[in-house]
């Protein structure tokens, strides 16, 4: 057993504005009131500019939910119009930066050079880094998952020192299996997930490895949570669409009511 704390995490993608932040945090807030957090960390992920809003309810309300970012600069401040830099988010007080998400791999082209980059600008800025891998569908089909992933796992970290390492969440997210109702098996998360923690333990030896927690993220709903959740290198999901649904984030977050 290990003493990896699960973390759920809700990534809103770009849904929901400041005012639906609002009321969409409380119905979680509502939904999880009984909830002995010790057990389970719990996660929003929403858009930049909601939040300022879900910090102040966060704050008023001392709520456990925490918060954090989908992207964050690799430069710290300066002339780079339309960027959202690590000490901002720090400043609202953001927990986490997610780097390298699919998305932003393939719609902006972002290289594991950049991802490396960011994840050193979310640790300088004492943001824990969500980095996010996993393959499409050709490389799934041809039966390179394993290599492939790990290559994006290698390049997010290039120069990472194991003090920070052992603190980063890494996500596995098949591409194939995002938004579109495909949830790969409980054995083909497994498969790359402990795939993730050898190579951390190559990299940084077995105690590193045992501390960083793999999420596993790709159509996750409240059916097939615990299933996957079950599974030993699996600690945690990061859920798309079915975390803009306040009750059914509730019921992914309680996987193990399931
Ligand atoms: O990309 C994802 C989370 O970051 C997964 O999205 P879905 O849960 O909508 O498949």
């Amino acid at each position: 057993m290990s003493d990896r704390i699960p973390l759920m995490a809700g990534n809103w993608k770009m849904n929901l504005n400041h005012l639906e932040a609002i009321a969409h945090v409380q119905k979680l807030a509502f939904g999880l009131a009984d909830k002995d957090y010790e057990a389970v960390e719990v996660a929003v992920l929403p858009p930049f500019t909601d939040l300022r809003s879900v910090q102040t309810l966060v704050d008023g309300d001392k709520l456990k939910i925490k918060y954090g970012a989908q992207d964050i600069s690799a430069h710290d401040s300066g002339a780079y119009t339309g960027e959202v830099s690590g000490p901002m988010l720090a400043k609202l007080r953001c927990a986490y930066a997610v780097v390298g998400h699919s998305e932003r791999r393939q719609y902006h082209d972002e290289t594991d050079e950049l991802c490396n980059a960011k994840v050193k600008a979310a640790f300088r800025n004492d943001l824990t880094p969500i980095l996010c891998v996993g393959e499409g569908l050709d490389v799934r089909k041809a039966g390179n998952q394993v290599a492939h992933t790990l290559a994006q796992v290698d390049g997010g970290l290039k120069d990472v020192p194991a003090e920070q390492a052992e603190t980063i969440v890494i996500a596995y997210e098949p591409v194939w299996a995002i938004g579109t109702g495909e949830v790969a098996t409980p054995e083909d998360a497994q498969e790359v997930c402990g795939a993730i923690r050898g190579r951390l333990a190559e990299l940084y030896g077995q105690e590193v490895a045992d501390k960083v927690r793999i999420q596993y993220g790709g159509s996750v709903k409240s059916g097939n949570v615990a299933a996957i959740m079950a599974k030993p290198d699996v600690d945690g999901a990061l859920v798309g669409g079915a975390s803009l649904d306040a009750d059914e984030f509730v019921k992914i977050v309680r996987f193990r009511d399931q």
